[in-house]
């Protein structure tokens, strides 16, 4: 049994121009403990996804369709008091402003002792005034939960941990916020943490280090991460596995080295082509023409198809499926599972159009 099993999930906004259907038939899924890259062009949908499978669609977005299984068991199925006790503990997330998501009247110590302390099978979870939380965790600085803030701080490779776990939010570089979330994402020890463009914001070094650190982390730790990007670099550099989404639908998936070695989908093609190779910095880079397309009311079979260079009519008006793709598909010896694509003119050659 997979740890999260997204399967068919349609996320969509009622607006006044009509129905945006941000996240369309996604599966995914993603095993204890690996490192799962979702990539794609800027309003692709992957957040909204990020979101749906975090329980956090605001309204009037409503899952319209498909389910999410942790661990064999349905979210959709449970009542909010039951979710809420899944975010931020079976399921974190770590997003790409922490200011947004640190509270800026508590030390950063604080805030994971907070976060250990609730996830303490006794502590329950109810919402204090920052006020009172600040006495209940300030006169436990000894506290095991103090403790192990400290510890999560240093995991992550904070400097004297012990003295910066007194400062405030604003007090911390945007790096160590982001690591300082972090840390307090794990806090809880989830099972899967959802990083939604973690080092976007922060400058090339640091988000090395910070990319870094969460595979370490994750080895440390044992979280499954779902890390998701628009940045083709960071997948190649810590992802096992990758997932390509356009338009609201994955596209293609496959292990990270063999969608690089061997991208497949024309999509992807286009994405690999378009970035910088660390290895051929001097390399011309070929854009994708053309943008996403609203997601309103999409009318095309393939939603890549009014950008894709090899497009035929077909491509317009049947839907493409999922088909093993790669080298092993290719020869015709065996399926590979493990790379997919849906596109009408991948695959075998009985299936090509
Ligand atoms: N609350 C909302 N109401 C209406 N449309 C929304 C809402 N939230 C997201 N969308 C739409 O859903 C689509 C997908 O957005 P999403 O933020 O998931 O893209 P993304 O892949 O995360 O992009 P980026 O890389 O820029 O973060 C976009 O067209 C966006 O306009
Ligand atoms: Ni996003």
């Amino acid at each position: 049994m997979s740890l999260l099993e997204v399967q068919n999930l349609h996320t969509r906004f009622p607006t006044p121009r009509g129905t945006v259907d941000a996240v369309n038939e996604v599966d995914l899924r993603i095993e204890s403990g690996e490192i799962v890259g979702l990539v794609g062009e800027s309003g692709s949908g992957k957040s909204v996804l990020a979101d749906t499978i975090m329980g956090i669609v605001e309204e009037p977005g409503e899952i319209a369709g498909g389910d999410i299984r942790l661990h064999g068991d349905s979210l959709l199925d449970l009542p909010e008091s039951e979710r809420r006790k899944i975010r931020g503990g079976s399921i974190s997330m770590v997003f790409q402003d922490p200011m947004n998501s640190l509270n800026p009247t508590l030390t950063v110590g604080e805030q994971i002792a907070e976060m250990v302390r609730l996830h303490q099978p006794v502590g329950e979870s109810i919402r204090l005034p920052a006020e009172l939380k600040r006495k209940l965790i300030g006169s436990a600085k000894n506290s095991e939960a103090w403790r192990k803030a400290i510890e999560m701080l240093e995991s992550v490779e904070i400097p004297e941990p012990e003295s910066r776990a007194t400062d405030f939010p604003h007090e911390f570089s945007g790096g160590m916020r982001q690591r300082a979330m972090i840390a307090m994402a794990l806090a809880a020890e989830p099972d899967l943490l959802i990083c939604d463009e973690p080092t976007t914001a922060l400058d090339v070094t640091i988000q090395a280090q910070i990319l870094d650190e969460l595979r370490d982390l994750k080895d440390a730790f044992d979280t499954a991460i779902l890390l998701i990007t628009h940045d083709l670099a960071v997948v190649a550099e810590v992802c096992d596995r990758v997932n390509v989404m356009y338009a609201g639908q994955i596209v293609e998936r496959a292990e990270t080295n063999e969608l690089f070695r061997n991208p497949q989908h024309p999509y992807t093609q286009g994405l690999i082509a378009s970035t910088p190779r660390l290895d051929a910095p001097t390399e011309a880079l070929q854009p994708i023409e053309g943008n996403v397309p609203d997601l309103i009311d999409i009318q095309f079979a393939c939603h890549f198809a009014p950008r894709c260079p090899e497009a035929t009519r077909e491509c317009y008006e049947i839907k493409p499926d999922f088909r093993p793709v790669g080298e092993s598909a290719e020869n015709g010896t065996q399926t590979d599972e493990n790379h997919v694509a849906a596109c009408l003119r991948r695959g075998s050659q009985e299936e090509r159009i």
